[in-house]
């Protein structure tokens, strides 16, 4: 449904004699139809340029891409009608009602008065939203303007959909929301393509996720196989605060350590095969050096252990 290659974009950077800032350095993607895809990745990494490339708000400067069988680059026109786009933040205005953003989406796709309103109501049914649909923007939650944004982006029945930070700032509750429809619309046949910089959130609800980095795509695949790629267990040390270097000296000399990590200003994360086995001989080798820990913890590898792996950076602390 989506193939790219070598797509990418630079920016000038504002400032005489200053290098431009590459923020996409060639990116080849191949998303199937009716999967859920995401780009996770720290600020700055490259995720809202791609998406925006993709979604023909930005003319990428080299590389291709075929979107929904229609070509980037020379056909963008075509490329437009067949997706849709909910930016950062959306699109909706205070005064405005969602019912009447939804006809006027509706409008601006050519459709006719009658259809647009059979549409809005459609919509808003869809995204459970009749209830509020006669009440300006403003007074609904900040889960409730998410999903008319999401409602707007796909009015027009697109084959592809764009979402960049979809629940950004949301509660617990309305994120799951948010995710609930983004499934839906999966289920319906959708091709979904969203960015993120929230582990969480690529882990539950993407299919297949490609990690990115200073534009660049330094790992991909599902959320499983590459967690799997971590192998091992991970173990977190919580210890008194002044105390993590002494911990993480006491710890390096451990024959069953792989590697060790700074969590904060007073953690350790330490990499190791067997968790459950290595914690006691770890304890012992703390109270050899006079450290007592405040917490153990025994984790299986997030998609930052991924991230940490690649690029030894943690997103979490990018
Ligand atoms: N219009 C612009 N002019 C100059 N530089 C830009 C512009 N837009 C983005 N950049 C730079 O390009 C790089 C990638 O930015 P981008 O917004 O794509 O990252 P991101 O991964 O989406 O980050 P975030 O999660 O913070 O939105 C960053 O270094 C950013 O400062």
């Amino acid at each position: 449904m989506i193939e790219t290659t070598g797509l990418r974009k630079s920016y000038p950077s504002g400032k005489r004699g200053q290098a431009a800032v590459d923020a996409v350095r060639g990116i080849d993607l191949d998303v199937a139809a009716g999967e859920i895809f995401g780009f996770l990745g720290p600020n700055g990494a490259g995720k809202t340029t791609t998406l925006r490339m993709l979604a023909t708000l930005i003319r990428p400067d080299g590389g291709e891409a075929r979107i929904a069988g229609a070509d980037l680059l020379a056909d963008p026109a075509e490329v437009r009608r067949r997706i849709g786009y909910v930016a950062q933040g959306g699109g909706t205005t205070d005064a405005v009602t969602g019912r009447e953003e939804l006809v006027h989406q509706a409008r601006m796709h050519g459709t006719g008065k009658a259809e647009a309103l059979r549409r809005a109501d459609d919509a808003l049914r869809a995204f459970e939203l009749t209830e509020f649909a006669d009440r300006p923007c403003r007074t609904y939650s900040g889960g409730q303007r998410r999903r008319v944004d999401i409602a707007l982006g796909v009015i027009h029945a697109p084959k592809v959909l764009f979402l960049d930070e979809p629940t950004v700032g949301l509660d617990p509750a309305s994120r799951g929301h948010v995710w609930a429809e983004i499934r839906r619309l999966r289920a319906e046949g959708m091709t979904v393509v969203v960015t993120t910089h929230y582990l969480d959130e690529a882990d539950a609800l993407c299919d297949r996720v490609a990690i990115v980095d200073h534009g660049g795509i330094v790992a991909e695949g599902t959320p499983d196989t590459l967690k799997r790629e971590i192998s091992g267990d991970v173990v977190l040390v919580g210890l008194p605060e002044g105390e993590a270097e002494r911990a993480a000296k006491a710890l390096r000399e451990q024959p069953y350590l792989h590697r060790l990590e700074a969590q904060g200003d007073d953690g350790l994360r330490l990499y190791l095969d067997d968790g459950a086995a290595a914690i006691p001989l770890l304890m012992r080798a703390l109270d050899g050096a006079g450290v007592a820990p405040r917490t153990v913890q025994l984790q299986r590898p997030s998609l930052d252990d991924v991230f940490l792996a690649r690029t030894g950076r943690s997103i979490e602390q990018s």
